[in-house]
């Protein structure tokens, strides 16, 4: 397919509640759109980089300007060199450019949809989906106290959501974790996040969580520390999950050799995109380590992609592939809505959903359109 051009497009979204985690608050997503125009089609990408880098190290700012100066001009040189630009060689032709996996998987994002939609295939027969619809667990934010937890884990558990995710940070561990335990039972599916808000000198006080039956901890440790991770994995019960450390097949071999992680969170935006989210799944399978698909607050097109990615094989623990109303009023597609606890895997051509144009044109801060 012969790229045209593309646009930059900037939303603001604002989130339904303030969402709190050990490494910030937000209030709102300042989101990056890419729309990727070709011969046959058209296809959208989301970028999950935030406005600050405090989860990695990219930011939206430093996306939107990495595509329009060193990413875009390399899928130009790649058309320009005869090559076709199928998603398939995306990766390849932006491999020069160091780092910035999220601007990269947002761009994939965008060819792989336009060339989806051209074939009439969706994402899901794309990527291997084996299910049509995909379990929803929820992550909840830290709050202000435990009885506001509380109320907040009940909602999420009467809106039918299947898994619930506590992030927690030194000073709110243990506790909130039993109260949910008090007041839920054993039989509620309960992991923990902690976005590297943790050290080893940590290890015997996350001890502390091993009796409370969780799935998993999630990324207690710096992004960095494979090698503690393991150690702290030797001296947990509760199965240790990386999120932040994983950020593609080659790290993810890494880990699940040193004995890092035992599950792991798989976000296509942190590894540079869906389909080397698709390889660290079958390396993951290949190992017999379960993952779960992660999430960034996407919009109902990250969501779309997203849910297409947990129907795979290997996803066999519910991710954070939850409704649209646990962030956004108003989602810039058709919103997504949980059904028994279950969200529906798009079966439209690519992302098989698209952007409301009245929606995103009420969201739009700024639009940009590069040509090639
Ligand atoms: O369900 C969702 O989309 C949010 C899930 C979630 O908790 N995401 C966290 C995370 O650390 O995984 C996050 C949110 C926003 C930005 C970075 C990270």
């Amino acid at each position: 397919t012969k790229l045209q051009g593309i646009e930059l497009r900037r939303i603001t979204m604002p989130l339904v509640a303030p969402f709190r985690t050990s490494f910030g608050t937000q209030r709102e997503r300042d989101i990056l759109l890419l729309r990727v125009v070709t011969d046959d089609a058209e296809g959208w990408g989301e970028c999950v980089a935030m406005t600050e880098p405090l989860y990695s190290a990219e930011y939206v700012d430093a996306a939107a300007d990495v595509v329009r100066r060193f990413l875009l001009p390399a899928l130009v040189r790649r058309q320009e060199s005869g090559g076709g630009l199928t998603a398939n060689a995306v990766g390849h032709a932006l491999a020069p450019v160091k780092g910035h996996r999220m601007a990269k998987a947002a761009l994939e994002m965008a060819v792989l949809d336009a060339e989806l939609r051209a074939l009439g295939r969706s994402f899901a027969t794309e990527l291997g989906a084996v299910v049509d619809r995909v379990p929803s667990g929820v992550s909840v934010g830290i709050h202000d106290s435990v009885p506001e937890l509380l109320d907040a884990v009940g909602g999420y558990l009467d809106e039918g959501y299947v898994r619930i995710k506590l992030k927690i940070e030194p000073g709110w561990d243990v506790e909130p974790v039993r109260a949910v335990r008090e007041r839920f039972g054993d039989d509620v599916l309960l992991q923990v996040d902690a976005n590297t808000a943790y050290t080893l000198a940590d290890a015997r006080h996350l001890a502390q969580l091993d009796p409370f039956d969780l799935l998993l901890i999630e990324q207690p440790l710096e992004e960095e520390d494979v090698l503690g991770h393991a150690q702290l994995a030797r001296a947990l019960r509760t199965p240790v999950c990386l999120d932040e450390s994983i950020v593609s097949a080659q790290t993810a071999a890494a880990a699940i050799t040193l004995g890092a992680c035992s599950v792991i969170n798989i976000k296509p935006g942190r590894v540079g995109g869906y389909l080397e989210a698709r390889r660290i799944h079958d390396l993951a399978v290949a190992h017999g380590v379960a993952v779960w698909c992660g999430g960034m607050l996407e919009t109902g097109l990250g969501r779309a992609a997203n849910a297409a990615l947990a129907a795979l094989p290997g996803f066999t623990l519910p991710g954070d592939v939850s409704g649209s109303g646990r962030f956004y009023r108003t989602d810039v597609t058709e919103p997504f809505v949980l059904d028994d606890g279950h969200l529906a895997v798009p079966t439209g051509p690519g992302l098989g959903v698209a952007p409301l144009p009245e929606v995103l044109d009420e969201l739009t801060t700024r639009t940009e359109w590069l040509p090639l």
